[in-house]
């Protein structure tokens, strides 16, 4: 589809000195294999061109499921008002080695998937990050596939019809949608069970980035033209962070807790509800919250708070203005009324927002990850200094507890 939305509207570009490519990742084909969106910097190349926002169809079905509307409706309307946008990004563009890059894990939010979060991603592959966003299978997204093995009769009668879907002769592509809560199910048994399969899954992309930076060839299931034998030796594996919004936040802070070479964490509006008590005081490593003004309430600030130390680095800041939708592309891509109707845009400039949200986030990578970059030139934001940033939250425990 070209882009026919009008070029006020759009997924910002990265302000960052590279330019950016994506390709997606998965390897095995099981639901039980890793799926990600790779972001990193790439060669200057025009030939490239840039994918599609949402990568098919039934991903914005799972979305109407998620918000609980009708599908073909909502699907003629997504597609209608989201199909042309495009990642600012290069799809398979070829990798620029310039010294060993950090690394970073993202996790999305609950009824989200692995591209929605391009402006973010996009912005830490032009600062020189490599960034793999995870598609969970714990059915917390929208929407996500798999592939199964073509039985013996599929495969006979496979040799006339070539169906379109089997990126190899034997494997058949499987959708997996947003599971709601059932009637009556109690939520917690539920959510504590996918954050834990949700932070497996961050350190099974890392484990598999490791491999891939040692030379260990990569089969990925997914026929891309990226040459993933590139990436040998690119990584600097003493530098990775786990980085999420929402569910993705609760993520990051177990996936903290399960694995040691994440260094640190960033949670965006983190949802802390899935995550066990016993938790907090297992995790050892800096965490970064970084709220929006809306998301607060105090049994979700409060425990927050419970990971608070004072050997350990904790910080929190608030941006003025901001929903929860601000931090997934959506807020860059309706008009001023329909975002604000949809709580997908707050009273800040989107563009503001994103921009405050990224370079506190690089501040503390710099610091945590002991980079030597320019990045500390932000300090000041990861302490709230700016007239759109709160330092710690905006709501006093008490009065939000009444
Ligand atoms: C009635 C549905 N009910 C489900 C439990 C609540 C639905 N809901 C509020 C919504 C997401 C909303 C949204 C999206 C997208 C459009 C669109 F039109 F732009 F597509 C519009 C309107 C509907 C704002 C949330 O769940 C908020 N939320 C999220 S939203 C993450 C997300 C999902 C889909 C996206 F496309 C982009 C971002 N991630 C979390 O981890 C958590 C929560 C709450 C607690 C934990």
């Amino acid at each position: 589809m070209g882009n026919t939305c009008s070029n006020h509207l759009g997924i910002p570009p990265a302000k960052g000195p590279n330019a950016v490519g994506c390709t997606d990742f998965m390897m095995d084909h099981t639901a039980q294999g890793t799926f990600f969106r790779l972001y990193y910097p790439c060669q200057e190349t025009e030939k490239a061109e840039k994918p599609d926002w949402v990568p098919s169809r039934e991903y914005f079905n799972g979305l109407a499921d998620f918000m609980k509307i009708n599908r073909t409706l909502s699907e003629r309307i997504f597609s209608y008002l989201f199909g042309p946008f495009k990642i600012p990004a290069y799809l398979d563009a070829p990798f620029k080695s310039s010294g060993k890059c950090p690394v970073v894990i993202f996790s999305h939010g609950l009824g989200a998937f692995r591209t929605l979060y391009s402006a973010i991603c996009a912005e830490l592959a032009s600062q020189g990050f490599i960034v793999a966003s995870v598609e969970h299978r714990d059915q917390s997204a929208s929407a996500t596939f798999y592939f199964r093995e073509k039985t013996e009769s599929e495969k006979a009668n496979g040799k006339m019809a070539k169906t379109q879907d089997s990126t190899q002769d034997d494997l058949v592509k499987v959708w997996m949608y947003y599971r709601a809560l059932h009637h009556g199910e109690s939520e917690f048994p539920l959510r504590s069970k996918q954050v834990k399969q949700r932070a497996d899954e961050c350190i099974m992309a890392l484990d598999k980035l490791t491999e891939i930076n040692s030379g260990i060839p990569a089969q990925n299931v997914l026929r891309t033209q990226f040459d993933w034998t590139t990436l040998e030796n690119s990584m600097d594996l003493c530098r990775i962070a786990a980085m999420g919004h929402s569910f993705g936040g609760a993520t990051v802070i177990e996936a903290l807790c399960k694995e040691v070479k994440f260094k640190c964490g960033i949670a965006l509006d983190a949802w802390m509800f899935p995550l066990d008590d016993e938790t907090f005081p297992r995790v050892k490593q800096p965490i970064f919250f970084i709220n929006s003004e809306k998301f607060q309430w105090a049994g979700n600030i409060s425990r927050m708070k419970k990971l608070d130390s004072a050997v350990i680095q904790r910080k929190m800041i608030t941006i003025r203005g901001t929903v929860h939708q601000s931090f997934p592309d959506f807020t860059f891509l309706t008009g001023n009324w329909i975002g604000k109707l949809m709580k997908l845009k707050g009273e800040i400039d989107p563009e503001v927002a994103i921009d405050l949200s990224n370079k506190a986030t690089l501040a503390f990578l710099q610091r945590h990850l002991g980079l030597e970059k320019n990045f500390n030139q932000w300090d000041p934001l990861i302490d709230g200094q700016d007239d759109n940033l709160i330092q710690g939250t905006n709501i006093t425990l008490l009065q939000s507890s009444i």
